[in-house]
């Protein structure tokens, strides 16, 4: 029975993250009759045959909110198995799009920080989701090796990263607690999600990024500036070495 639910289908499903300049993001409520009927999501739904993530993403915000977005940038995609369907989900940044959402099929949506979603809960998934959201799009790497660490994090935190990583300590944010790993490959990006790091820097050396990665990546880089470039590519953004 186990093996059966493994070997599954998946559907596809795209899922837009829209944030608003002021760190909000757009969600709907699932509706009545609909498994996990109340629970919030973000807005999206099926692939048709033949489309992109982007272009089902794309209709899906036109036909359910009459919203017309401009570009999506991949981010991450994760499989789940529900008792209902076992889906693979595109979730896509967005930062452009036309109009105010307006609910063409009576559900009920709106823009709302995580903390602060009117009743009811996000999807399981989401929720992890929506907290990897938060992470800053520039973090620091410092080694042991290499002098005064601690002048090098104060030096980090004048360049404006928000996520600090001392070699051999957790890597500590603002809202310190994640766990990190270093990749070498795409795939072990994976195994770190399967270790349930919650974002993965990739050496450097490595070049391109897939679109199918499970948690936030961030990409080496010679400063900050270079940040909007990575997230373009389905990046969390980048890491800098003090
Ligand atoms: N749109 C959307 N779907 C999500 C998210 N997270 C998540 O697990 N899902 C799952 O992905 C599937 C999305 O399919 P859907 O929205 O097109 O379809 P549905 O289950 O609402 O019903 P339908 O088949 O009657 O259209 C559902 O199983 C839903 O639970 C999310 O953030 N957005």
């Amino acid at each position: 029975m186990a093996e059966q639910q493994v070997e599954r289908k998946a559907v596809e499903v795209a899922a837009g993250i829209l944030i608003r300049k002021d760190g909000t993001i757009l969600m709907g409520s699932r509706p009545e009759g609909k498994p996990y009927a109340g629970y919030w999501e973000f807005p999206g739904g099926k692939f048709e045959p033949g489309e992109t993530a982007h272009e089902a993403l794309a209709r899906e915000l036109r036909e359910e909110l009459d919203l017309d977005i401009g570009a999506s940038t991949p981010w991450l995609v994760k499989v789940i198995d529900y008792p209902h369907a076992r889906v693979r989900l595109h979730f896509r940044k967005c930062h452009d799009w036309k109009g105010e959402p307006r609910s063409m099929e009576h559900q009920q949506f709106g823009f709302y920080h995580r903390a602060r979603l009117p009743a009811g809960e996000l999807l399981p998934m989401d929720d992890l989701i929506a907290g990897w959201i938060e992470l800053p799009c520039v973090a620091a790497w410092i080694p042991q090796k290499g002098g005064d660490v601690e002048a090098r994090v104060a030096r980090a935190k004048e360049a404006g990263a928000g996520l600090i990583w001392v070699e051999g300590e957790k890597p500590v944010s603002s809202d310190s607690g994640w766990t990190g790993s270093f990749a070498r490959s795409e795939a072990e990006v994976k195994l770190a999600a399967a270790n349930h790091a919650d974002f993965s820097f990739i050496r450097k050396g490595v070049t391109g990024l897939g679109e199918e990665h499970e948690i936030p990546v961030y990409l080496p880089a010679e400063s900050a500036s270079e940040a909007a470039a990575a997230e373009e590519s389905g990046a969390q953004g980048v890491w800098l070495e003090f």
